[in-house]
């Protein structure tokens, strides 16, 4: 039964789609116009199957509550593949399969793989319809949690069939949770085929297919998938464009002067929260454009321009607090879908840190009731459990978001990672090639975003280990290409930062709006104000005076430690940083080796 095929007037979409209906024989087909009703009814439907619970619409209207299967509940790395016709073009970095190979195994698993569900046809776009850095995707899915989420994350409906038209591109991006329904078969909450997980990436076919998993960051195909994935390849093949693991925010200061942020850290690394924050410093505003994901583009002025291909936040919730970040809790306040957290008794949500104190009861994201003073507190929620928002409930959502479909002129990039040791609070590269070099040597202790052993330290270049559709060393050839296509004096000044210095098991930095401190003496820095700076062999420091510290009670001793570089800590990370790029080969590029050569040389210098 077919619903209404006919809205899809472009003949590839629709050759595709038919194939794919062919192949998955599916009950139903629909596909999403992206209106109100159309997901009143989706809610209504997963709820009815038990997908969804509706949460107090007294507390939280127009919310939904999810349980994954608990071995479904973050991106699988091990199972994610580049398949690019030549492994070396996958590079040392990625999964790699052989196209033809890996097609014939998904094929495999996606015959028949629909059976007795219905197969949701989602046209999205990716940035503002019909923009002009925006790209359009036609995800299908068997799983209705996965159009429901689409539906906040991307821009989805007939608007976005009408750009494509008759002949438009668009990345086909399949998705199934491979488990298809025996006729008078009882459907359960979380299906899924936990030993049949793969999400594929196609790079020279711009193709996407991911089978098996629920989770949002292997099921949202916009995000991860295209947005980086396949995002990466079409930016490096257009030439003047980066697709990159990175917020955008805009910042405004107390004279009214406004200026363009982006930032990459690594997943569960702050980006959300530095996105949105309120400001400790008085008169100072920060605005969200984007938390996730930042495609940039050199335009004709010569200056890098970043749009939010995005519309929606699919946040981290622990750690998510009024004092921490309000602006995230009054986004998912309405409209929202929580994933993995923990249910309370009166159909409200919790987390931890969202309290002090757990509610006295609640069930677990397991499903399970949980007392307080009797239960594990970790027993309450899953460390990835996850909300879905809209960003246009956003209270500090940026104009631009809005209104600038071309982007926002981007003033400054940042660089950073959870590091409890040897980095410095912020520091800025001495130009964009030794900016590339900071970015091609982010470290980061792991965190619960992707299955494996959490805390190791691991290197995660750009914040794109996970992310970057081919060579990771051709990728940063691509970023070194930058200053050759325009006046390199109009490129954004590039800094890293890190929040996260420990002692004795406390953080050394109070983090948060306090950051502010930090994009301040960035601002200070693009502005070229006198002595804001020391130079050291790493790049240039605050001094204890060029930062903004007033009002913050911090032991000076702490100050010291954050804004100090360990020259012999940084020469073994020099050791460290060669021998992660010497897995590259002879397609690490010889600027960035000149880079890392001058690096040592200097902490040499500094040590005689
Ligand atoms: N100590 C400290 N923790 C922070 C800071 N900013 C964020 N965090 C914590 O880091 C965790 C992840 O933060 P997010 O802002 O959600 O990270 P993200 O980079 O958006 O993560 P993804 O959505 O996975 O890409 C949360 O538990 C935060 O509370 C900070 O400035 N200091
Ligand atoms: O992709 C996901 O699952 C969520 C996310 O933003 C990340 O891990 O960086
Ligand atoms: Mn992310």
């Amino acid at each position: 039964m077919v619903n209404d095929l006919s809205l899809i007037k472009n003949k590839k979409a629709l050759a595709w789609i038919k194939e794919q209906i062919a192949l998955c024989t599916p009950d139903k087909v629909h596909v999403m116009d992206g209106s109100i009703e159309e997901i009143r009814e989706l809610n209504e439907l997963l709820v009815k199957k038990g997908t969804f619970l509706r949460l107090n619409p007294e507390k939280r209207p127009n919310c939904f509550y999810t349980r994954t299967n608990p071995g479904d509940t973050a991106r699988v790395e091990a199972a994610t593949f580049i398949c690019s016709k030549k492994q070396e073009d996958a590079g040392p970095t990625n999964n790699w399969m052989d196209p033809t190979q890996m097609k014939k195994k998904l094929h495999a698993l996606m015959k028949g793989c629909m059976k007795g569900r219905t197969m949701y046809v989602i046209p999205f776009s990716m940035g503002p319809t019909g923009g002009k850095i925006s790209r359009i995707g036609i995800e299908i899915t068997d799983s209705g949690f996965v159009a429901a989420n689409m539906r906040i994350m991307t821009r989805v409906g007939t608007e976005v069939l009408k750009v494509l038209g008759t002949d438009g591109e668009f990345v086909p991006a399949f998705h199934s949770v491979i488990s298809p329904l025996e006729p008078g078969q009882k459907d359960i909450p979380w299906p899924c085929d936990l030993k049949n997980r793969y999400i594929v990436q196609f790079p020279e076919t711009r193709e996407i297919i991911s089978v098996g998993s629920g989770y949002g960051g292997n099921s949202l195909l916009g995000k991860k998938c295209f947005a980086l994935r396949i995002a990466t390849v079409l930016s490096r093949d257009e030439g003047r464009s980066l697709a990159e693991h990175m917020l955008v925010l805009g910042i405004t200061s107390p004279e009214g002067k406004k200026h363009y942020i982006t930032a990459a850290f690594p997943s569960a690394c702050g980006k959300t929260n530095l996105a949105m924050m309120n400001c400790s410093l008085p008169g100072w505003k920060v605005t969200v454009v984007g938390d996730d994901i930042a495609w940039m583009k050199l335009n004709k002025d010569g200056r890098l321009y970043a749009i939010n291909p995005e519309s929606g936040f699919f946040g981290v919730a622990p750690g998510t607090s009024e004092e921490s970040n309000p602006n995230a809790l009054r986004t998912c306040e309405k409209d929202a879908i929580f994933t993995n957290v923990a249910l309370t008794t009166d159909g409200d949500v919790w987390w931890k840190g969202l309290t002090d104190q757990p509610p006295a009861n609640a069930i677990t994201w397991k499903g399970k009731k949980w007392t307080r003073g009797v239960d594990d507190p970790k027993e309450l929620c899953h460390p990835n459990s996850r909300f879905t928002a809209d960003i246009s409930n956003c209270p500090v959502v940026d104009p631009a978001y809005h209104n600038a479909p071309d982007g926002v002129p981007v003033d400054a990039i940042i660089f950073g990672g959870r590091r409890e040791s040897v980095v410095p609070l912020v520091f800025q590269s001495r130009d964009w090639n030794h900016g590339v070099l900071l970015g091609s040597s982010v470290a980061s202790e792991r965190t619960a975003a992707a299955e494996g052993k959490m805390g190791e330290l691991r290197f995660d270049p750009f914040a794109m280990l996970p992310f970057c559709g081919y060579n990771m060393a051709d990728y940063f050839s691509h970023w070194l290409s930058f200053p050759s296509k325009t006046d390199p004096a109009k490129l954004p000044k590039i800094f890293h930062v890190n929040w996260f210095r420990k002692e004795n098991g406390k953080f050394l930095w109070p983090g948060y709006g306090e950051n502010s401190r930090v994009l301040k003496w960035i601002i200070d820095r693009i502005e070229g104000k006198e002595n804001s700076a020391v130079e050291t062999p790493i790049g240039y420091l605050p001094t204890i005076e060029s930062l903004d510290l007033s009002g913050l009670d911090i032991p000076k001793e702490d100050l010291k430690k954050i804004l100090t570089v360990d020259v012999d800590a940084y020469l073994s990370e020099v050791q460290k940083i060669r021998e992660y790029h010497s897995q590259f080969g002879s397609h690490l590029p010889s600027k960035l080796s000149a880079e890392l050569d001058a690096l040592e040389a200097r902490l040499k210098q500094a040590k005689n």
